[in-house]
């Protein structure tokens, strides 16, 4: 994603939510320096699998599951958005790709990470415990941010872990993209995440 497209709209993000930029900036920082060679992984990994295929991304709202019963799940390649990985793990499925903010069930990214998922770790001004926790035990990592990329960092668009997966999939030529798991009117969520997921139902309208 060029940077001075997103820049706008994560401007926006920051305005709309009272965000500190340079808490993230800080967050990204903070990443970049626990990936330190051999616990990553190149961004041509993520071409190499995404490019020309067909790629479920799965969220994780509570349709999930009903809606994993109506794809044919092994012709495509998998990206799940933080706690969808769960119950594609608990199905014997490990996900090709999960994007996550390490706020979901991590013990089971973590599992799965270890069968082979890459793991693209998101960092943001909120989440730097769970980083400086969770990020020294995973391999094969892709950093990135929502603020302005650098070095091993990178943005590759969008906001909730949901709409990353999506943006992230356009970004390295999927031929396709089919979405389970993403329903943005669920009343059963807290206000901010309802909040949140008002921005990923936008940002998937703009792509
Ligand atoms: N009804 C829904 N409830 C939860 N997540 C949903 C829903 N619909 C779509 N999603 C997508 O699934 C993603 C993963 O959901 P999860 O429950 O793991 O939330 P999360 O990790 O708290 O998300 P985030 O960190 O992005 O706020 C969300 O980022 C969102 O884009
Ligand atoms: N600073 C900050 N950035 C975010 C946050 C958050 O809570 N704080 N949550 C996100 C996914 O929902 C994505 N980005
Ligand atoms: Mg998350």
């Amino acid at each position: 994603m060029d940077f001075k497209k997103w820049e706008p709209v994560y401007e926006a993000i920051l305005e709309d939510f009272g965000f500190s930029r340079e808490d993230d900036q800080n967050a990204a920082t903070i990443l970049s320096h626990l990936l330190i060679g051999p616990n990553t992984a190149s961004t041509d990994v993520l071409e190499e699998l995404i490019s020309g295929k067909d790629v479920l991304v799965c969220g994780n709202a509570p349709t999930l599951a009903q809606e994993l019963d109506q794809v044919k799940i092994e012709d495509h390649v998998v990206i799940t958005a933080d706690g969808a990985t769960a119950t594609l793990v608990d199905r014997g499925i490990i996900p090709a790709v999960i994007v996550t903010d390490l706020d979901g069930d991590v013990e089971k990214e973590i599992q799965a990470n270890k069968e082979g998922s890459i793991a693209v770790i998101h960092a943001h001004g909120d989440n730097i415990e769970l980083i400086l926790k969770y990020a020294p035990r995973f391999k094969n990592i892709i950093g990135t941010t929502q603020a302005a990329p650098f070095g091993n960092i990178y943005n590759f668009g969008g906001f909730t872990d949901g709409d990353r997966c999506v943006f992230l999939a356009g970004e390295f030529n999927a031929a396709s993209i089919t979405l389970a798991g993403f329903d943005f009117d669920d009343e059963n969520v807290t206000e901010m995440k309802y909040k949140k997921l008002g921005w990923a139902k936008k940002l998937l309208g703009v792509l």
